[in-house]
This record gives C-alpha cells, sequence and structure tokens, in this order.
C-alpha cells in the first residue's frame, strides 16, 4: 500500500511513554479529506492511535483565537534544530521556546490556553474542538496514555519549571502538564484526523460547515510554523521529501496540509530519531509528488 511497504515495521516504536511502547509496528493508515467531504482511505485509518504531538496544532489555533499575538510574547516562531524535548536554547533564549511545535512552546501555549480556567475545563474545550473539526464526538482522550506520559514526564515537567523560573509560565506547572499530557493522550483515526485539519487547507474555513474556525492570515502562518518547525530537527528533510506543512507525533501519526487542496493523515508507528514516523513520511512522500501537492510544484 501506497509504496512504502519497505519502511513498514522499520524505524523504533516510541517506548518512552510505556503505553506506546505496546503498539503494533505493522501498522499503515492513510486518509485524504477533500474539500468536499469526500475521504478517501486506504490501510489501518479507521484504527485510532495516539495523535501526541499533532494535539500541538489544534491547541495553537485554540490559543490563537484566544489571547490573539499576544501568545507571541509567550513563545517564538523560528525552527529550533533541536529535539523535540530539548531544554537547551531555553536557557539561553531567557526561558521562551523557539516555537510553538516543539514540547516547550506546546506547554507554553497550553499555558496562555488555559487563560485563568481549571485545567479539566480547557481539557475539555481541547477535545471538543477536535471532535468538532474531526467531524465525530467519538474522538476520545485515551487515558492509560495521559497517565503513563505523566509517570515519565519527568522531562515535560522540567520544561515547565526552568520556563516558570524565567517567569513565562501563567499557571503552575501541574495545572499545565496535566492538560498538555491529555491533549497528546487524544487518540483518533486518520479519517477523523484528516477531515479535523482541514480548516487549515481551506484558509481556516471547515469547509462543511462553513465556519471560520480561525482567521485566513491565522491558518497561512500555522501552515509556514508547521512546514519549518513540524518535525523538529527532521523538519528541513520533510521540507525537502515532502513539500507540505505537516506535524508528526512519537504515536506514528502526521498530520499533513495542502493548502488549497485537501489534508492528508497517515499513521505508522515506527519512528526515524527525530520521532517522525518513517512509512508514514515515505507514503507522504510518494503521494504529494503522485498528486503534484508540493507547494514548491
Ligand atoms: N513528539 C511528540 O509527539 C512528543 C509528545 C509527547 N507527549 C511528549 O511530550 O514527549
Amino acid at each position: 500500500m501506497l509504496l512504502a511497504t519497505e519502511q513498514l515495521g522499520q524505524g523504533r516504536v516510541a517506548d518512552y511513554i510505556p503505553a506506546l511502547a505496546k503498539v503494533d509496528p505493522n501498522k499503515l493508515g492513510f486518509a485524504l479529506a477533500l474539500p468536499d467531504g469526500t475521504v478517501h482511505t486506504s490501510g489501518d485509518a479507521d484504527e485510532a492511535f495516539s495523535i501526541q504531538s499533532v494535539s500541538k496544532i489544534f491547541t495553537l489555533a485554540l490559543a490563537l483565537r484566544r489571547v490573539g499575538s499576544d501568545l507571541w510574547t509567550s513563545v517564538g516562531r523560528e525552527p529550533s534544530g533541536s529535539a523535540f524535548n530539548s531544554v537547551v536554547q531555553l536557557e539561553s533564549e531567557q526561558g521562551i521556546p523557539r516555537n510553538p511545535l516543539i514540547n516547550a512552546g506546546a506547554i507554553a501555549t497550553t499555558d496562555r490556553l488555559i487563560d485563568g480556567r481549571e485545567g479539566d475545563a480547557v481539557a475539555e474545550e481541547i477535545l471538543d474542538f477536535i471532535c468538532a473539526r474531526a467531524g465525530d464526538d467519538r474522538v476520545e482522550i485515551d487515558f492509560d496514555v495521559a497517565f503513563s506520559e505523566s509517570e515519565t514526564g519527568a522531562r515535560n515537567r522540567s520544561l515547565a519549571h526552568f520556563m516558570d523560573a524565567f517567569g513565562n509560565l501563567r499557571h503552575p506547572v501541574e495545572t499545565v502538564v496535566g492538560v498538555y499530557f491529555r491533549q497528546c493522550a487524544i487518540a483518533m483515526s486518520c479519517r477523523q484526523l484528516a477531515r479535523a485539519g482541514l480548516f487549515l487547507a481551506m484558509e481556516g474555513c471547515d469547509p462543511l460547515t462553513g465556519e471560520q474556525i480561525v482567521e485566513a492570515h491565522r491558518a497561512r502562518r500555522i501552515n509556514a510554523i508547521m512546514m519549518l518547525c513540524g518535525h523538529y530537527d527532521n523538519s528541513g528533510e520533510f521540507a525537502f521529501r515532502v513539500g507540505l506543512p505537516g506535524k508528526s507525533g512519537v504515536g506514528g501519526g502526521i498530520l499533513c496540509i495542502a493548502p488549497g487542496q485537501g489534508s492528508i493523515a497517515v499513521w505508522s508507528p515506527g519512528l526515524n530519531e527525530a520521532g517522525t514516523s518513517l512509512a508514514g513520511a515515505v507514503a507522504l512522500e510518494h503521494f504529494a509528488c503522485a498528486a503534484g501537492w508540493s507547494v514548491f510544484d
């Protein structure tokens, strides 16, 4: 399927979150959502997986809706060239993370999204938003994964404490990481995820409900950040090979946006060194090439 069978089962399943280590590495799912509501699928496209860092796209959109461009006082917009959970730049850059798609930046973004509310209410808002975008209220938080992340979450807590020490966190560390662990633990299928990303392909407007989810300039900028930062220190390689804005998660999912065309989700749990799905990236490379959808075509 999708000319990515050679890579299938290769790479490493994320095992630093024990609940993710159990996933079968031989899964491969693909879904393409088009603006007319058609969804084309292949392989394991209806099986739910842990979206992990793909959730950062949805919390970024929500945070921009809530606090607007003031978000950019808490987080930057530059690629980091570092691992997703790196703490190094935070020290020399006054606790301001490089971008909203590395862990530190996503934690800062979630902190801004909380905006004085209870963590539970915000986790619920994120889930409701994703359900609405997916057009499917069966999307849920996998609490085993959320618990597992929290149990092994020393690194993410360190990032949050480090930012707190620089005065770049507005809520208690446990409140913020509590929401962050739950957003990462959202489980959904490629079909649901591709549908959920459609507004980013259509200038911020959900073509099926007609709702303007974020303003057009914000959708464009979220896509720009995905292109430059969506795969951490592998973002250049992904742009080089696929040529589309994308966001990976260590659950093996990738959401890719083809502006004006559609939204694509792939899932295969074997990861490369940077935490991007190996077979998923190859499937996207072949697809983008065949469709002529690279933004550089
Ligand atoms: N790249 C990822 O998907 C990382 C997300 C994961 N929940 C973490 O915080 O470590």
